[in-house]
């Protein structure tokens, strides 16, 4: 049953079904991406293999030409001039030529990547060419085979941007370029598990809740190029949570477990208002997730509030956590590529809410894993990707597609 404003309604007693004044769910992820770019997240100088997973932190000019010469592209010989030609000897890469110049009618038997003699015409493949004795016979087009000098990437070229994942190929490329550093960048998630029932190790005992939200946060982040830091326990309260949030260095962002609703023991929100932080995002009209927060420190330190059913913390993780995450840096976010899938079955949309639905994608095909609720993870832990329903089908598109939001699998 719906009341005035949209909110659900019991007979018994008047339960608004989002205590915040939330946001719609894309708003949200934009608002969160904006507020990412507006802290900067500072850069250092790290060597290649320690680069990994990190975000380009400036943009990368290649200082040489390369290659650094005309070099062949075909093991082969180097021809001057027509042929037949007379093989003077043989040109390995890395090795000297045995000459520094051929005349017409001269050849070098020659490797990939050797520096090809003054005077070349073209590299002739074996493949090309008929070898009988130290002559050699063939044809081929002028240049044919030859990399030139600069030609995969001249000096001055830009060879990434800025904001670029450091991916295995970012590394060979800027080893290429005969760097041995790379300015980079990975934003500092600093993570605050509140709640005086929740354990961090073994089994819980009655009553006792094992943290379930500390455990999925490094995968996350570290997919959206930053850093988590070991998770802090924090018990119940609102001081401790203000001396946390207090001591957070201002590049930093906090990710707050639990703590994000409206009960006796959540004190999120009174301890962001003791600290004067400025709420971007007050609730979000998701399910699961909907009490998720958004908030900037006076240090400018991002407050990412996570729903402690662990389900729902994810959901705000992809919402909120990772668009911050990408826009500190200006990476490509990694969850919202604007995929689409359509879903396998008809799934009724939440009145007023996105639903965000755990799916395993198919092609184009989206199939919803079995979840129970917002406190399990088994949909999430089988899923690749949270279909995205909004409310009544007003984003399904014409072809019957909804957006995905991948999962880090
Ligand atoms: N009156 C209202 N009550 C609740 C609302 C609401 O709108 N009005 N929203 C519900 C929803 S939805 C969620 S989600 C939760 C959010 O709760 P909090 O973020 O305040 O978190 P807690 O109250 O501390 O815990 C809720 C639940 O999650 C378990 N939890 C907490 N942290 C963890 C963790 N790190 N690992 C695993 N499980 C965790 C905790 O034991 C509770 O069961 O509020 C609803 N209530
Ligand atoms: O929506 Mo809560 O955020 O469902 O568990």
């Amino acid at each position: 049953m719906l009341d005035a404003d949209g909110s659900e309604t019991s007979p018994l007693i008047h339960v608004r079904t989002r205590p915040h004044g939330s946001l719609s769910w894309p708003a949200a992820r934009d608002a969160a991406r904006k507020t990412g770019a507006e802290g900067g997240s500072p850069t250092a100088e790290v060597p290649l293999p320690a680069a990994l997973g990190a975000v380009l932190g400036a943009d990368l000019v290649s200082a040489i030409d390369v290659p650094a010469l005309d070099t062949a592209a075909m093991d082969g010989y180097a021809v001057a001039g027509k042929g037949p030609w007379s093989v003077l000897g043989r040109s390995l890469a890395g090795r000297g030529a045995p000459v520094a110049r051929l005349r017409r009618g001269e050849a070098v038997e020659i490797a990939t990547g050797a520096v090809v003699p003054d005077g070349t015409l073209a590299v002739l493949p074996y493949e090309e060419a008929e070898a009988a004795g130290t002559v050699v016979h063939g044809a081929c087009a002028p240049g044919r085979h030859i990399r030139r000098r600069g030609e995969t990437v001249p000096a001055g070229a830009l060879a990434a941007r800025r904001g670029a994942p450091v991916t295995p190929a970012l590394l060979g490329l800027a080893a290429g370029l005969g760097l041995d550093t790379l300015p980079v960048t990975r934003p500092v998630v600093r993570v605050l598990i509140t709640g005086d029932e929740i354990v961090h190790s073994g089994r819980p005992r009655p009553g006792a809740v094992r943290d379930a939200i500390g455990p999925v946060l490094p995968g996350l982040v570290a997919w959206a190029g930053g850093r988590c830091e070991e998770p802090r326990a924090l018990p119940d309260g609102r001081a401790p949570l203000v001396s946390a949030l207090a001591a957070l260095p201002g590049d930093h962002v906090a990710a707050v477990g639990g703590s994000s609703s409206a009960g006796p023991a959540d004190h999120l929100r009174a301890a962001l208002a003791a600290l004067g932080a400025r709420i971007v995002v007050d609730g979000v009209a998701c399910r699961p997730g909907h009490p998720q927060l958004l908030a900037v420190l006076p240090s400018g330190a991002v407050v990412v509030g996570l729903p402690g059913n662990p389900g729902a913390a994810l959901a705000a993780a992809l919402t909120l956590l990772v668009p911050v995450l990408c826009g500190r840096t200006g990476r490509r976010d990694p969850a919202h590529g604007g995929r689409r899938a359509r879903l396998s079955a008809m799934t009724d949309p939440h009145p007023i809410d996105t639903r965000l639905l755990p799916v395993r994608v198919h092609g184009d095909l989206a199939v919803e894993t079995e979840s129970h609720g917002p406190a399990d993870l088994r949909g999430a832990a089988a899923a690749d990707a949270l279909a995205v329903l909004p409310p009544t089908t007003r984003g399904t598109a014409a072809d019957g597609t909804v957006e995905l939001v991948a999962v880090p699998t």
